[in-house]
């Protein structure tokens, strides 16, 4: 609705040679679904039309749960300031068949939903990349929705986004809501559930993606005219990466402990806590940790370096001036003094924090997925050299405790 103020602040466009198409993808209807925002790069469009940001203001309630403030005030606070924001990507847009590109699946953080990441997923698919960025349906998700096929015909509640019809009107929408800890609640057995349920969904939706390419038919839930089939034999499907942000890069760990189709992991400012150290011995494929200077302490270091190896490949960069909110969207999207303020923005121009975390994963995916471009120009960065980069943690561990 025009009432929101025209939020001057933009998430930024990629930088790469594609122009970058965007469409959401819910196969199965239930809980049990895959539910994805799919990046790609797609043939130019004169006057592209933008998805919104936030697809649906039962996602400002449910972030309004999970921040723990009132809904009625803050989800109306929420979409005055960010009702009116734009993804970066033209909607729906005619896929550009252009050889095969590289895969990588995007897993959020907590409280979090598909679509707040799209700076990085822009970026990479004006890249040449097909990025997969999955809603998890393990109650971390500030919200999600999914379909129940509606027993008592009658008055329906009508869809809460224009986006989320579903193709049969048999089916009625259900959300689902961020499950807090209860008081006294054991939070590991939980975040734990929850990371291996993240991995799967995350393996699920490689296993669609296996589908599209082979040109078996997809049958999207949701009304999204996007023909699927031209995306048929288009994926380069030995090269799949997977990626996430904090809990999301938990489960870039627990995903290639348990699939070896993903051939490597960037994990940007993990949340170790969720993971079995038990799982650690599994892992074989080359992993890095991109960290925030603040989002870090000894414990949550202590289990990256148990990471550490000297076969597989294991590096770790620190972004100078950054906050663990300068990797999603958020910190675009706010002045510097409220940025700040919410510790949605470090010192750093949040422009150049993730410009730098983008062009060394860049590089780091030509490395490991033994791609023939130019993101080895990057090379340096993988290994901290740059004024804003520290090589590895900035954080002293006590020798004691290694
Ligand atoms: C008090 C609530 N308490 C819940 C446990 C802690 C809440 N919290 C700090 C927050 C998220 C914050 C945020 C968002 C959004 C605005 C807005 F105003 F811009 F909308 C403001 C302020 C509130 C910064 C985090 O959880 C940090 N965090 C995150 S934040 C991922 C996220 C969530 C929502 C988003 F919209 C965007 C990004 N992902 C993780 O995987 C992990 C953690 C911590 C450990 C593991």
């Amino acid at each position: 609705n025009s009432s929101g103020h025209n939020n001057t602040m933009s998430i930024p466009p990629g930088k790469g040679p594609h122009q970058v198409g965007c469409t959401d993808l819910m196969v199965g209807h239930t809980v049990h679904g895959t539910f994805l925002r799919l990046y790609y790069p797609c043939q130019a469009s004169e006057h592209p039309q933008l998805p919104d940001w936030v697809p649906c203001r039962e996602y400002f309630n449910g972030l309004a749960d999970f921040m723990k403030m009132n809904r009625a005030l803050s989800e109306r606070i929420f979409n005055y300031l960010f009702g009116n924001c734009k993804t970066p990507a033209a909607w729906n847009a005619s896929f550009k068949q252009d050889g095969k590109y590289p895969v990588i699946i995007f897993s959020h953080g907590l409280g979090a939903f598909r679509t707040l990441y799209s700076a990085i997923c822009v970026e990479l698919a004006s890249r040449g990349f097909i990025v997969a960025s999955v809603e998890h349906r393990d109650e971390s998700s500030s919200a999600t929705f999914y379909f129940r096929e509606d027993t008592e015909p009658g008055i329906k509640k009508h869809p809460s986004c224009d986006i989320a019809k579903p193709v049969s009107d048999n089916l009625e929408e259900v959300w689902m809501y961020y499950r807090p800890l209860k008081s006294g609640e054991n939070e590991f057995p939980l975040r734990n559930k929850q990371v291996k349920q993240r991995a799967d969904e995350c393996i699920r939706a490689l296993d669609i993606l296996f589908d599209i390419n082979s040109g078996k038919s997809v049958e999207n839930v949701l009304q999204c005219d996007f023909d699927l089939s031209t995306m048929e034999n288009s994926m380069d499907l030995c090269r799949i990466a997977i990626m996430g942000h904090s809990f999301g890069g938990a489960t870039v760990i627990e995903c290639l402990c348990k699939d070896v189709k993903f051939k490597c992991g960037v994990a940007l400012d993990t949340w170790m806590f969720p993971l079995d150290e038990e799982i650690f011995p599994g892992v074989k494929q080359p992993i890095f940790f991109i960290n925030s200077e603040k989002f870090q302490w000894i414990g949550n270091i202590i289990r990256m370096k148990k990471l550490d190896s000297a076969i597989f490949p294991r590096k770790m960069i620190t972004i100078k001036g950054t906050v663990h909110q300068s990797f999603p969207d958020f910190t675009f999207l706010t002045g510097n003094w409220i940025g700040r303020l919410m510790k949605l923005k470090g010192d750093i121009d949040p422009h150049i924090a993730l410009d730098l975390s983008n062009k060394a994963t860049l590089a780091f995916l030509q490395r490991h997925l033994n791609m023939d471009r130019d993101f080895n120009q990057w090379d340096p960065l993988i290994d901290g050299k740059d004024d804003n980069l520290i090589p590895g943690t900035n954080i002293t561990i006590p020798q004691s405790s290694i």
